[in-house]
């Protein structure tokens, strides 16, 4: 009758090992059993430092096998365990990615955050953008609001990005800027429910395969609030600073410091504090009133040491130039509002932010 490797391993738990002071193979010292009918083999891994102990284990073991029916030569021999984990022999594992990167070609990445929806941050955004191409800036707009993507309806832009090998996008460009939005890759008026996996999907999605080009500063339009998208972007790539915008009101300035607390712990240094909506200037008799309070947002700058990067008015001319898809530096560069933004984008140049 030829040996089988259960009556083999049922000898073999027979004989005590020193120490654990259970059986050899409950202890997992026997290893590489081959059972075959030119011999059996096997390997007892211990420790190096108890090798006189175990040879009378190998000893015994040996004279064990050798015992059974139908058992022919016996090899068995003792090896020093490893305190090493086993190699992981799954198909070369993929490295993971060592903390944030940069996107190959863009030289500073600029999130425009704020705590609160609708408070301006993508018309503030726009501005930036089209007031730093102005200057001569290689300017990215990343539309990364996907709650209410509007930077294709700002900028004036429509239709999908051309995909030409399935793999690169090609971005759409007015007014100087390179522009994508998450809007553009689901279809107009269908809701869309974000999932966190498949938000990073889409934010790495737009950072790494979009052909942005050389760029000096891609700003990042985010969504309000201190969800996935931020946690993303700054765990992914390096974000070298964030601005913050915000009403003057209260409600608006406790999310707005939520938000800037999320980027101190998340390491995003905070280059300013904008207020948005700041006092309302009437279109037709210019007098100015300060509906949603005034100088909230200069109090929060002053407490956190941050620079106070602007005061924008509430004007009509903003958002009907927004509306209709030139931002009012494009579209008014001479007005005093268009001044306003062209001031923040010259600060945001000479503190290396953009
Ligand atoms: N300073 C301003 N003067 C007049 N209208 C403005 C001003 N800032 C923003 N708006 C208008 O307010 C509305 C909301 O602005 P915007 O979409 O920029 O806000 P948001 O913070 O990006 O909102 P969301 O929560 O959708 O991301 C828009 O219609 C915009 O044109």
């Amino acid at each position: 009758m030829a040996l089988t490797r259960d009556a083999v391993l049922a000898a073999l738990k027979e004989i005590t090992d020193p120490v654990s002071g259970g059986d050899i193979v409950g202890s997992g010292i026997v290893r590489a059993l081959t059972v075959e009918d030119t011999g059996t083999r096997f390997v007892l891994e211990i420790d190096p430092a108890k090798a006189e102990a175990y040879k009378p284990v190998r000893d015994a073991a040996e004279a064990a096998v050798k015992a059974l029916p139908g058992a022919t030569a016996v090899s068995v021999v003792m090896t020093a365990h490893s305190q090493k984990a086993p190699p992981d022999l799954k198909a070369a594992a993929k490295p993971k990615p060592q903390g944030p990167q940069r996107v190959p070609g863009v030289a500073r990445i600029l999130a425009v955050a704020s705590g609160k929806g609708g408070v301006g941050k993508s018309t503030v955004s726009a501005n930036l953008a089209c007031a730093l191409a102005a200057e001569g800036r290689r300017v990215g707009l990343l539309d990364a609001d996907v709650y209410g993507p509007s930077q294709p309806r700002m900028l004036g832009v429509s239709g999908r990005p051309a995909s030409p090998d399935g793999k690169t996008i090609l971005p759409l460009r007015n007014y100087g800027v390179t522009m994508m939005s998450i809007g553009l890759m689901t279809n107009e008026g269908q809701a869309v429910v974000w999932r966190g996996p498949m938000l990073m999907g889409a934010l790495q999605q737009m950072m790494n395969q979009v052909q942005w080009g050389a760029l000096d500063v891609l700003i990042v339009d985010l969504p309000p609030g201190t969800g996935d998208v931020q946690m993303t972007l700054s765990q992914k790539f390096v974000v070298d600073g964030a601005v913050v915008v915000s009403t003057p009101q209260d409600v608006a300035l406790i999310d707005a410091r939520k938000g800037i607390d999320m980027f101190k712990q998340l390491n995003v240094p905070i280059i300013g504090l904008i207020e948005n909506m700041s006092t309302h200037i009437c279109s037709n008799c210019g007098h100015e009133e300060h509906i949603f309070g005034h100088g909230g947002v200069a109090k929060e700058a002053a407490a956190l040491g941050a620079p106070l990067l602007a005061e924008i008015p509430l004007h009509l001319d903003i958002r009907t130039a927004s509306d209709g898809g030139a931002p009012i530096v494009v579209s008014k560069p001479e007005s005093a509002e268009a001044r306003v933004f062209r001031e923040v984008a010259a600060k945001l140049v000479e503190a290396g932010a953009a």
